[in-house]
C-alpha cells in the first residue's frame, strides 16, 4: 500500500557542510512527485535521506524529521534496513547484477533480505515484478539469461522489477531515465505513471518536460551560491508550477532563463 512521507524542518549534513537546509514538504501517497532545480541544489541528496541512504556516506547526518504515515523514519529503534525495504530506490545508471541472471536479479533485493521464498513463490514473484515494470513480455523466454544482456531500457526496467520484487510502499527515483534513449524513456515514463496506482513514487530529473509529463506534483529546489546551501522554493501541483509558478525563481528555472 502507498503511504505518505512528510518532512519537516530538515537539514542535511555532510560533516560540517550544510548541504540542503529547511527543508518541509508533505509527498502524497500514490502520486508522482518531482524535485527539479540546477546542478548542486541538493535535489538527490534530499531523496536520499527519504529512505536513510544519506546516512551510509561516512560524516552525513540530518536534523529534522522524515515521518511515513505518521511514523519517524529517524526515530530511536527504527532500522535502517528495514526503512530501505519499504521505501526502494532506483539510480540513475541501470545496475543490475551483470552475471546474474534476469530471474535472479529480480530476487537479490528479496534474497538479501534473507527472505525464504520456496520455488514456486519465486517463480510466481519475478513474474509479477517483471509484469509490474513492464517488461515480462520481452524476458519471459530467457530469464536464465544474464542481466548485461538486455538493453539500457531493459535493464531499468530489470531494476525497477528488482526495486518492486521487496514490496515497497514508496519508490524513490533519481534521473532513472537520463542513461536511456527517448524511446525507452518513454517506456520508464508510462511505467511511473501506472506504478502510482501501488506506489508513491518521487524522482529527480533535469527534464522539464519529463516532470511536466509523469508528475502530479513538482518541488523546486534552488541554490544561492557556491557553498550554500540548497533549499526548497515551493512545491504545487505540477499544471500550476509550470504555469504559474508563485516564485521568480522558479519561474526563471522552468523557463530556461538560468539551470
Ligand atoms: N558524498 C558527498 N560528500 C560531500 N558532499 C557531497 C556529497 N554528495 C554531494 N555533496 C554535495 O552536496 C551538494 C548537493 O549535491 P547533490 O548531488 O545532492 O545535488 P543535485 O541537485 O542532485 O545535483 P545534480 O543535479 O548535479 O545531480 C553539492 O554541494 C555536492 O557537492
Amino acid at each position: 500500500m502507498a503511504k505518505r512521507i512528510d518532512v519537516k524542518d530538515l537539514n542535511i549534513y555532510y560533516s560540517d557542510f550544510l548541504a540542503v537546509a529547511d527543508v518541509s514538504v508533505d509527498i502524497e501517497p500514490n502520486s508522482v512527485t518531482a524535485f527539479i532545480g540546477p546542478s548542486g541544489c541538493g535535489k538527490s541528496t534530499f531523496l536520499r535521506t527519504l529512505n536513510r541512504m544519506h546516512e551510509v556516506i561516512p560524516g552525513a547526518r540530518v536534523e529534522g524529521k522524515v515521518a511515513m504515515d505518521g511514523v519517524d523514519l529517524y526515530g530511536e529503534g527504527v532500522d535502517p534496513v528495514a526503512v530501505r525495504r519499504s521505501i526502494g530506490m532506483v539510480f540513475q545508471r541501470p545496475n543490475p547484477f551483470p552475471t546474474m541472471s534476469i530471474a535472479e536479479n529480480v530476487l537479490a533485493g528479496v534474497r538479501l533480505n534473507n527472505r525464504r521464498i520456496s520455488k514456486g513463490d519465486a517463480q510466481d514473484l519475478v513474474e509479477s515484478s517483471l509484469r509490474g515494470s513492464n517488461l515480462w513480455n520481452e524476458v519471459k523466454d530467457r530469464l536464465t539469461r544474464p542481466g548485461s544482456s538486455l538493453s539500457g531500457g531493459q535493464q531499468q526496467r530489470l531494476c525497477i522489477a528488482r526495486a518492486i520484487a521487496v514490496r515497497p510502499q514508496v519508490l524513490l527515483m533519481d534521473e532513472p531515465c537520463s542513461a536511456l534513449d527517448p524511446i525507452s524513456t518513454l517506456a520508464i515514463e508510462d511505467l511511473i505513471s501506472e506504478l502510482k496506482d501501488n506506489y508513491t513514487i518521487v524522482i529527480v530529473t533535469h527534464n522539464m518536460q519529463q516532470a511536466a509529463r509523469v508528475s502530479d506534483r513538482t518541488a523546486f529546489f534552488n541554490i544561492a551560491g557556491s557553498g550554500l546551501p540548497g533549499r526548497l522554493i515551493e512545491v504545487d501541483a505540477t499544471s500550476t508550477m509550470f504555469s504559474s509558478p508563485r516564485e521568480k525563481a522558479t519561474e526563471d528555472y522552468i523557463s530556461g532563463r538560468f539551470g
